[in-house]
């Protein structure tokens, strides 16, 4: 019996059980490896290398393992034990990064025992571990893109261990975004912040030389979450400083580039020229020649003048600012398009991957309908189920009065810290849904204000208050609060909610402060946010005053500056407080603040799920800690020079102290929140911080809450909630509706604030472009795979799988053509130029047309392309090649 030898060679591979060099599963392979003048040969010039050899009965395992392998970078092949004297490896080893399969399978089985990766999942850990390809994972919501996410980062630091920082980039487009997959914004890791102009993405370069080196030298992944808020034109200005910094002309100077989201969710949220870029204009005192009033004009003019080509005045140009004399131009930055619109994006050559599969729900219909709500295809049907499903008429108010009064007799008791408890048990029973009065913002079932004598009373009133008109439908069983939390799509309207719903609560108000630091990576200096960078020298001085006036980091932190709260408010979890306990409670978690911690105690016990009232009371000796030594100014000055290590520390060796300095501004007690899973946990304060890569953190250490009655839909997004009540009437972007009802998991937790109609649902028009775009070169895909196949030619279809779309097609192209008699066909080639071109300026609206622009046009010509219709096919190919 011939004995086949998968023979694998890695540089600076994976330290497969421990060991390095060679490898081998039995005795008689490494005899087989010591024999083998091809690796002998290979072990003379790369002498960092791991080897693998792995013998087999049979070719074909032999064949298929080596293709699960899917190593880009390192030599694979298969010998027969008999040409192992004369056998060569297939392919230079290089490259510095590569995960075996059988790692990545046993740390899978460890990370995850018990979950069942979608298959499609699945190729997408196989695409960007083992293949190591650029990657757009897509999918409708709630298909688990930033669940395989954020497997992908856990196998990535399992992987690099120490260096995974060094190494690999995770980022999101907004700061929310963020915090799903455990990152920081794009804008935040490459230094670049908000931009106004053009200019601004030159910061990545000359701000600091440690960011520069990371992005020119180290990194080797860069992930964005949430893709679809990200801007083309963004995208265009990155890819550009990128390839300057790692001096390439690779699409992200050769940065591998995952990126995940869905072009039907929420886009990015454009500049108004006349707002964003007045006080950068004023900043810099320019005003506009010829346009002198234009401080005074109507905004919709202004923002005319700076956008529109039309009505260019002298000195203006589309898109342009000038100044008033003789400096530089600026070109403004306006966050135009969609990711897709980008050069950047086609030059990628992403393998695109759409997960199918909906986790989220679990109910057919409920998951159709919500897919035709994404593509805006929904019909009159749909609306009509919507509406009788999720939507339910308020009862006539006098009926809800009476009702509320009844249900306020069952209410769960809050338990005040002034000890007072009242008896009945929230967790066994069902409470009824509310909903809001007919004003939309909650009415008063008792109409009138707090009027309690004992804290008991005033809790039951405040939960009387919460909600005034009964559902008709019964709620979940795990449902703890009154209300479901409800999704609006302007911040107004949050902001009005909670505070309404807050202040009716009669319960005492507490406040929190939040402690603002920042920390200097370097040197491990630690300031207060109002102190000054005073007393420090140089680059250090520089660095810190950077961080100290990051203002917007403590305007936009998800963290409020003053968390209010009060017994009996629903709240929303901001961090991921426990990720491995059988019930999670994670960023999103919804709950309602029922008792506080008994004071002088703040560290009482921390997690009292699953155990009674008596043990939250903080009774159980077991649950209670040491308490802390005394609370003390927090150190403003380097740490002693001593040790040298001590600069080094991360931030989380302070945050110790920092918890002290929290402790002292807040006298406040530590509230104690059940959650809707029923768990009940004292809650504290956590640090919430914006990396600025190179230079250190601005950090905010707070009370991870905030109210929870209401809250946008933009931050939504990523969210999976158990129940909602959505309010879609005032929606102004395409994909909001959709976010907001795709939200929430079980269907009976979903409610609809108002009657749905087609005006509610919007979708954007360029993702329906990228839509139709998707699918016809999905279908191409698998046309031009079985016409290979039906060929006969493996070794194409091989060829073929490995590459991307956009390779795919190029292939295609010149496959047929090789096999096809040109022939001109001018009217079908003016035609399809003048489709195309229209198609193009939707994508691309105003912009000259250049060499990508080619690309996009190329996948927009194979929309045409049907097999056999080769005439059309020529045509397309040859406006290609005129341009
Ligand atoms: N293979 C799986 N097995 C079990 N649960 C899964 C699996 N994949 C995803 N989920 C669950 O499905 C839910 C939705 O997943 P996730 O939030 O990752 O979806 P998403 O595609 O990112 O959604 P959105 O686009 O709305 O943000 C989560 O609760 C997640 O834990």
């Amino acid at each position: 019996m011939i004995i086949y030898y998968v023979v694998c060679i890695e540089e600076s591979g994976p330290k497969i059980e421990g060991a390095e060099g060679l490898i081998t599963s039995t005795p008689a392979a490494a005899h087989v490896f010591q024999e083998w003048a091809g690796v002998k040969e290979f072990l003379a010039t790369k002498t960092r290398s791991t080897f693998s050899i792995r013998p087999f009965s049979n070719l074909e395992d032999a064949q298929i393992y080596v293709r699960t392998l899917g190593y880009r970078k390192c030599a694979s092949t298969v010998v027969g034990e008999e040409n192992i004297a004369t056998a060569t490896l297939a392919a230079p080893c290089e490259g510095s990064m590569n995960m075996s399969a059988g790692w990545m399978h046993s740390q899978l089985d460890n990370m995850c025992a018990g979950i069942n990766l979608d298959a499609l999942q699945y190729n997408a850990l196989e695409e960007v571990l083992l293949r190591r390809r650029n990657v757009f994972l897509s999918g409708s919501g709630g298909v688990g893109k930033s669940f395989v996410t954020n497997l992908i980062i856990n196998l990535l630091r399992r992987h690099h261990g120490r260096a995974f920082s060094r190494k690999v980039c995770i980022t999101a487009s907004t700061g929310i975004a963020s915090t799903h997959v455990d990152g920081t914004t794009l804008h935040a890791a490459t230094g670049v912040g908000v931009p106004r102009c053009w200019d601004h993405f030159g910061r990545m370069f000359y701000q600091d030389k440690v960011v520069e080196r990371r992005w020119s030298r180290h990194y080797e992944v860069l992930f964005v979450d949430e893709i679809s808020m990200l801007s083309g034109e963004m995208l265009d200005a990155l890819n550009r400083i990128i390839q300057k910094l790692r001096r390439s002309k690779e699409p992200f100077g050769g940065l591998q580039v995952v990126f995940v989201g869905d072009f039907a969710q929420l886009p990015p949220v454009p500049e108004d020229p006349s707002y964003t870029t007045s006080d950068f204009v004023r900043r810099q005192d320019w005003a506009f020649e010829g346009h002198e009033d234009f401080w005074h004009m109507p905004v919709i003019s202004r923002g005319a003048l700076l956008c529109d080509a039309e009505t260019q005045g002298p000195g203006l140009e589309r898109g342009r600012v000038a100044p008033r004399r003789g400096a530089r131009q600026e070109v403004l930055f306006s966050n135009r398009g969609l990711a897709f619109q980008s050069d950047a994006w086609w030059d990628l050559d992403m393998r695109v991957i759409e997960l199918k599969k909906v986790f989220r729900q679990d109910d057919a219909r409920f998951i159709a309908t919500l897919n035709r709500v994404r593509t805006g295809h929904t019909t009159a049907e749909d609306f009509d189920w919507l509406n009788q499903e999720f939507y339910h008429a308020p009862l006539r108010r006098e009926q809800a009065l009476q009702e509320s009064e009844r249900k306020s007799r069952e209410r769960p008791q809050l338990k005040d810290g002034g000890g007072r408890e009242e008896e009945s048990d929230q967790k066994k029973r069902k409470l009824a849904w509310k909903t809001e009065g007919e004003d939309g913002h909650g009415v008063s079932a008792s109409g009138g204000g707090p009027a309690s004598t004992s804290l008991g009373e005033a809790a039951q009133a405040s939960l009387r208050q919460l909600g005034s008109l009964e559902m008709t439908r019964p709620a979940p069983a795990c449902q703890i609060a009154e209300e479901p939390l409800h999704l609006y799509p302007v911040n107004a309207l949050v902001e009005r909610r909670n505070r309404v719903m807050l202040d009716r609560l009669p319960t005492r108000l507490e406040e929190y402060e939040a402690q603002d630091f920042v920390w200097h990576e370097d040197s491990g200096v630690i300031l207060r946010r109002q102190e000054t960078a005073q007393g420090y020298d140089g680059r250090q001085r520089r660095d810190l005053e950077l961080l100290l006036g990051n203002h917007l980091y403590y305007k936009t932190c998800l963290a409020a500056e003053r968390v209010k709260l009060k017994l009996g408010a629903k709240i929303l979890l901001l961090k991921n407080v426990d990720l491995l306990g059988p019930q999670k409670l994670v960023n999103g978690s919804v709950g309602m603040v029922v008792e506080w911690a008994p004071e002088g105690n703040p560290f009482f016990d921390q997690d009292t799920s699953g155990v009674g009232a008596g043990a939250a009371g903080g009774e159980s000796e077991e649950n209670l800690r040491e308490p802390s030594p005394a609370p003390h100014a927090v150190e403003t000055r380097p740490p002693s020079s001593e040790n040298g290590t001590d600069n080094k520390r991360s931030l989380h060796c302070y945050k110790e102290r920092l918890v002290e300095a929290w402790y002292t501004a807040n006298k406040s007690r530590i509230p104690v929140v059940l959650f809707s899973n029923g768990r009940k946990k004292a809650i504290f304060p956590e640090l919430f911080s914006e990396t600025i890569v190179g230079v250190g953190c601005t950090c905010r250490l707070q009370l991870p809450l905030m109210i929870g009655f209401a809250i946008s839909i933009h931050k939504s997004q990523g969210m999976t909630l158990q129940e909602a009540l959505v309010d879609v009437e005032r929606c102004f972007d395409g994909g909001q509706t959709y976010v907001a009802l795709s939200r929430v998991g079980p269907r009976a937790g979903l409610r609809l604030a108002q009657r749905l109609s087609y005006s509610n649902v919007k979708v954007n028009p360029t993702f329906l472009l990228w839509h139709n775009l998707h699918k016809t070169m999905v279908t191409r895909r698998r046309e031009v795979l079985a016409m290979l196949e039906a060929e006969g030619d493996s070794g194409a279809v091989t060829h073929a799988e490995g590459l991307g779309l956009k390779g795919l097609h190029q292939e295609a192209v010149a496959v047929l053509m090789d096999s096809t008699k040109r022939a001109e066909t001018p009217v079908a080639l003016k035609r399809a130029w003048a489709s195309l071109k229209k198609t193009l300026d939707q994508l691309k609206p105003g912009k000259n047309l250049q060499r990508q622009d080619v690309d996009i046009l190329h996948w927009q010509m194979l929309d045409w392309w049907r097999p056999g219709n080769a005439r059309t096919m020529e045509a397309i190919y040859n406006v290609r090649h005129s341009l």
